[in-house]
């Protein structure tokens, strides 16, 4: 590069060439070698590019295949970084977005291509997705072979290996491995160490070892060294770093990451002096390591810092019999790798119907967490031979064009790299299981606290369209949030944009890019589009801040983690149970004794008659088993389980706002949520608001507001829900679908001392359509002192304006006083002026 200007040596014009100019090793494979143009194609085609998909549930499936065009750029070393814009893309990945799609580009034949989706999408049954199946694939155990319990020195059982599990000699059953083991009398919880080949007398588990380390197995295991040979004339990157395209790049003085420096960093000009990228300086004080000292890495977001920038921020106290495992440049990303290791890798979590759901990773080469326990490790290494089949049989092979690794198998095997850009250091792969056959699998990395990533989730063939991707992602999203994981991006291709926003709450990240994004390496392709979810209350709560609406005293909330299937399959059974004849419905009828159940009207609003059909019942399993009975009898399990699992969904979701409220008023998480404990106090009403002829005279439900602190809201897609506005004008809340609408209510606004404002509501009725509505109204305790924390009041701009009082005083106060424009009187009972 001698002879350069400063600024040509930084910028790095790459081409889409997968003949590249330099020569690199990996592996025995070569980077880049030096071949010519012609020769390099033939290598190229011999290795397609090659799309991949999922066909997963919910949608998440593939379309046709897209075409990228990639054109070399003649003269690289030429390029001016104003050519930037007019660059093509270039994809650094043969492939073009993490999750769930399939394309391919020009180079490719587009015949060979179709022929290979079609493979993969009608072709032969995916294989069986278990430990035994992978035994017998890789002929370490014969199918059929015969095989034994050993327990307490004595022979057990015997059966034969199938790869769906064993056959039982007995019963003639095919159980898994666990539950052939337990029907054989067995006890402790290791049974592919108690069940033996009968020929070989070698457990099952040292024969997973066994095919664990056959060469060709283990290769994928191994740290990625992409190798600079002497001669070589360029050891960058040929992507950028952030968004996996080329063009004119801008490198790093220190190591091989290159990047758009205005696209993707922000940065108006290539600076003039030295520029280190983020993973080549410290991330306290931005200095790279100079010749006398040395950053330290740290063990979980993979972040560089110097010692002595750490030091002062985190005091630490070390504890001579217990060596740290690992070094980490701050207590957040210390407290999720003990997290990760004391409780969640390698540990099956049950999930509801014998589900389970493990985070597998690689452990091996000591860059994963360690497993202590021997069992434990080689059930982790094995599932996640079986997670990476299962993945490959739903995507097609992503080798990364210059570094010619493969893609998915170095992230499920969270293999390392000196290479930035494919260093899979730090990867999971979460799998989920029933009975012992991998369902899904979906590979995640998480970079501290702010950020965590998933690029690849799968869903075997068999089991799509059946909610295992959601049940799946819902587990994973749990546990990030008990890692106190902010964000979770993906990377996703154009025609599945809609279904990860629609039906999985997330969105499109726009630029400019957020800083965690810049500074951590995640995984992506040339042309996705990254998304976000955000999923603790923390970030919901500076969405709900931003959401001007707010001061209006409601919000809709979005990304709220409810399973559309729930809420789906309880209003169906909704409409179901009104459609009902009078007679039927009027068996669970509300009773002058008992003022729950069914009813057709309601007389409490002011002048106009309300037009609905209202089932109001408590958030009781019993109550509604009762009511269900009453109504169906022997037949009543559908409509009860229905509405008992959304009732629980929503309490789940009631403690999550409470919580984002209190985070965004700055007061503790839990201050709002630990007053919720008599569940079974919850009011829910339902209403039903026929066709109605004269909508313009008669309103579904009055004017009102909420009197309890907030109400969770499901409104269908007819609309017909109004807000007051500066207390004079009636504005309709558009309904968005898989959204909730959240009233504050009356006791929330007193809570708060006005921060939060309760809403002034009510339903019109449609002339055409019947419309339904599902409030969930938060009741705190009877006990719970209604008293604003000291914080939220200012003697000045907003003096104290109620005297502490209880749920249940108010609640009292409720049954025996009148509104006044919609707004209950009883709660000024306990306005300081009066
Ligand atoms: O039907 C609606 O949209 C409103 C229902 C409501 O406000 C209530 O039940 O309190
Ligand atoms: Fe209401």
């Amino acid at each position: 590069m001698a002879g350069r200007s400063r600024k040509q040596k930084k910028l790095r014009s790459s081409s889409s060439s997968w003949s590249s100019e330099s020569s690199h090793s990996m592996n025995g494979l070569h980077y880049g070698a030096k071949l010519p143009v012609k020769k390099a194609k033939k290598e190229f085609l011999a290795n397609p590019i090659k799309g991949y998909l999922t066909k997963d549930d919910t949608n998440l499936e593939s379309s046709s295949m897209g075409t990228t065009s990639r054109k070399r750029n003649p003269h690289p070393k030429n390029a001016k970084l104003e050519m930037v814009k007019d660059e093509p893309s270039s994809s650094e990945y043969n492939q073009d977005s993490a999750v769930l799609s399939k394309k391919r580009t020009t180079w490719g034949r587009r015949k060979r291509a179709e022929r290979g989706r079609k493979g993969k999408e009608n072709g032969p049954r995916q294989r069986k997705a278990t430990i035994l199946s992978w035994l017998i694939d890789r002929d370490v155990i014969q199918e059929n072979a015969e095989v034994y319990v050993m327990e307490m020195e004595t022979r057990k059982k015997q059966g034969k290996i199938k790869k769906e599990g064993i056959l039982c000699s007995c019963c003639y059953n095919v159980s898994t491995v666990a539950e052939f083991y337990n029907h054989a009398g067995g006890t402790c919880s290791k049974p592919y160490d108690k069940i033996f080949i009968a020929e070989t007398c070698s457990s099952l588990l040292s024969l997973m070892i066994q095919a664990w380390d056959l060469p060709d197995e283990r290769n994928f295991h191994r740290f990625s060294l992409i190798e600079t040979k002497d001669d070589a004339s360029d050891s960058y990157d040929d992507a950028c770093m952030i968004c996996a395209d080329g063009g004119n790049l801008m490198c790093c003085d220190k190591c091989s990451s290159t990047y758009h420096h205005k696209k993707c960093l922000g940065m108006k000009d290539v600076p003039n002096g030295s520029w280190y990228c983020s993973f080549c300086v410290c991330k306290f004080c931005g200095d790279p390591a100079y010749e006398n000292d040395y950053l330290l890495k740290c063990s979980l977001c993979e972040k560089k810092y110097h010692w002595e920038c750490h030091l002062p921020r985190e005091p630490v106290s070390i504890d001579i019999n217990n060596t740290p495992q690992g070094t980490f440049c701050d207590h957040m990303c210390n407290e999720i790798y003990d997290k990760l290791e004391r409780g969640i890798i390698g540990i099956e979590h049950e999930l509801d119907r014998s589900y389970k759901w493990t985070l597998l990773q690689n452990t091996d080469d000591g860059s994963g967490i360690n497993i202590e326990d021997h069992y434990q490790r080689t059930m982790c290494h094995s599932k996640l031979v079986v997670a990476r089949r299962l993945m490959e049989d739903c995507f097609e092979q992503i080798i990364d064009r210059h570094t010619r690794i493969d893609v998915i198998k170095s992230v499920v095997y969270n293999c390392g790299s000196n290479f930035n850009r494919v260093n899979f250091r730090g990867f999971y792969t979460a799998i989920l299981e029933k009975g012992e056959e991998i369902i899904s699998a979906a590979t995640i990395r998480i970079h501290g606290t702010k950020l965590a990533e998933m690029p690849f989730i799968a869903t075997n063939k068999e089991y799509r369209r059946k909610g295992m991707c959601r049940k799946l992602m819902v587990a994973i999203e749990s546990a990030l949030c008990y890692l106190k994981v902010e964000k979770l991006v993906i990377p996703s291709v154009t025609e599945r944009i809609g279904t990860w926003i629609e039906k999985y709450g997330f969105h499109l990240i726009k630029s400019p890019l957020p800083k965690e994004i810049k500074l951590h390496n995640t995984l992506m392709f040339h042309d996705s589009k990254r998304l976000q979810k955000d999923l603790l209350p923390s970030a919901l709560a500076r969405r709900y801040r931003a959401n001007s609406r707010a001061k209006w005293g409601f919000f809709k909330l979005v990304d709220h983690g409810v399973p559309s299937e729930i809420d789906e399959n309880f209003t169906s059974r909704l409409h179901e149970l009104f459609d009902l004849p009078m007679e039927q419905k009027l068996k669970g009828g509300k009773t002058s004794s008992l003022p729950l159940g069914y009813y057709a009207s309601n007389p409490e609003y002011e002048q106009n008659l309300p037009w609905a059909e209202i089932l109001l019942l408590l958030q009781s399993p019993e109550m509604v088993v009762q009511f269900a009975k009453k109504v169906y009898g022997d037949q009543y399990h559908t409509f009860s389980n229905a509405m008992i699992e959304y009732m629980k969904e929503m309490d789940k979701l009631g403690m999550t706002i409470m919580e984002m409220l209190a985070h965004g008023l700055g007061l503790a998480d839990d201050f709002f949520s630990k007053n919720f404990e008599e569940k079974e106090v919850t009011i829910f009403r339902i209403s039903r608001y026929p066709p109605c002829p004269l909508p313009e005279k008669i309103v579904g439900i009055g004017i009102h507001s909420d009197p309890q602190t907030l109400t969770i809201l499901y409104q269908d897609l007819v609309g017909g829900l109004q807000v007051l506005k500066d207390d004079k004008q009636w504005i309709g809340v558009r309904p968005l679908p898989n959204s909730f609408v959240i009233n504050i209510g009356d006791t929330l606004e007193a809570w708060t001392n006005g921060r939060l404002k309760g809403v002034i509501h009510r339903a019109v009725v449609n002339k055409d359509k019947q419309r339904l509505s599902m409030a969930y109204f938060m009741n705190p305790t009877s006990s719970a002192t209604i008293e604003c924390p000291s914080q939220l009041i200012d003697p000045v701009s907003n003096p104290r304006k109620y005297v502490p009082f209880t749920w249940a005083e108010l609640r009292n106060l409720l049954l025996t006083t009148r509104r006044v424009r919609g707004k209950a009187v009883a709660i000024n009972k306990f306005l300081i002026s009066s």
